[in-house]
C-alpha cells in the first residue's frame, strides 16, 4: 500500500457557477491525524466527497492509499458525513447489527465499548434519540470499524460541551500509536486541536495554509487565531 493515505493532483469541482474546489493538491501521509479545516463553504465536505468516491471531481486525479476512490476503497474508509442520521425506527442495536454484516471492518466489541464509554443507550430508536445521542451513534459506528482511514466531517456537531470533551479523548484513545489516518473538519477549534498533527486550512476551495499543527502554533499562533487571520 502507498506511504500516502490521500493524494490529491489539481482537483477541481464546480456547482454551476461556484468553484467548491479549485485545483486542490494535497498529500497526506499515513497515520496522521489531520484538522480540514476553514469557514463555511470553504470546500471541506466536498472534498470528503470526492475522497469516498460519491462525488467525481471535474478535473484532476485522486487516490487513497494509491487506489481511485470508489466502491473498492470501501473497504478503507470509514466515513461521518456532515448532517448524518439513522432511519428513525431502528435502535441502536439494529444499527450495530446492521453495520456487522454491512460495514467492512466493523468491529461489534469495540462498538460495544464505545457506546458505553459515550453513554449511549443501545435500546434507545433513533427517533427518539437527541440531536447529540444520534450523533454519537453516527460517529460510533464509524469508530469501531478497522479501517486505516476516518473521515469525519464536523463530529461534534450538537453534542454538548462535556460530551464532546468525552468523545475527544475516546478518539485520542481509539487513535493511539499506529492507529488510522484521520481526516476531521470542525469549527470546534478550540476543543479540536490538541487531537491535530497536521492542519490544513481551506479558503475558497484552495490550501490558504497547511503543515504540522506544532509549526503552524509556533509561527501563527492557535488555530482559532489563523482562522480568524486567514479571513480578515
Ligand atoms: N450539491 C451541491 N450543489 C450545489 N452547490 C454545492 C453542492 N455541494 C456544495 N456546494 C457548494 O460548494 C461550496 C463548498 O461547500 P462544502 O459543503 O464543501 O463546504 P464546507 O467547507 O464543508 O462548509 P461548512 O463548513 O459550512 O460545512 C459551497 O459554496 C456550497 O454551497
Amino acid at each position: 500500500m502507498s506511504e500516502l493515505a490521500v493524494q490529491l493532483s489539481g482537483v477541481t469541482k464546480s456547482y454551476g457557477a461556484k468553484r467548491a474546489l479549485d485545483a486542490l493538491t494535497l498529500e497526506i501521509p499515513r497515520g496522521q491525524v489531520v484538522g480540514i479545516l476553514g469557514p463555511n463553504g470553504a470546500g471541506k465536505s466536498t472534498l470528503f466527497r470526492i475522497l469516498t468516491g460519491l462525488t467525481r471531481p471535474d478535473e484532476g486525479t485522486v487516490r487513497i492509499f494509491g487506489e481511485a476512490p470508489g466502491w473498492r476503497t470501501n473497504r478503507l474508509v470509514a466515513y461521518l458525513p456532515d448532517r448524518a442520521r439513522w432511519y428513525a425506527d431502528h435502535t441502536a442495536e439494529q444499527a450495530l447489527r446492521w453495520a456487522e454484516t454491512f460495514l467492512p471492518g466493523f468491529d461489534p466489541a469495540a462498538a460495544r465499548r464505545l457506546a458505553e464509554f459515550m453513554k449511549l443507550d443501545l435500546r434507545m430508536r433513533a427517533g427518539d434519540m437527541s440531536r447529540g445521542q444520534e450523533a454519537r451513534l453516527m460517529l460510533l459506528l464509524c469508530l469501531a470499524r478497522r479501517v486505516p482511514l476516518l473521515i469525519l466531517d464536523e463530529p461534534f456537531t450538537g453534542i454538548d460541551a462535556p460530551s464532546r470533551a468525552r468523545i475527544i479523548e475516546s478518539l485520542v484513545t481509539h487513535i493511539g500509536e499506529d492507529g488510522p489516518t484521520v481526516l476531521i473538519s470542525t469549527h470546534e477549534l478550540h476543543e479540536a486541536e490538541p487531537l491535530f498533527d497536521h492542519a490544513v486550512f481551506l479558503v475558497d476551495g484552495r490550501v490558504a495554509l497547511a503543515g504540522s499543527a506544532e509549526e503552524l502554533r509556533r509561527k501563527h499562533g492557535s488555530m482559532n487565531e489563523i482562522m480568524v487571520s486567514l479571513l480578515r
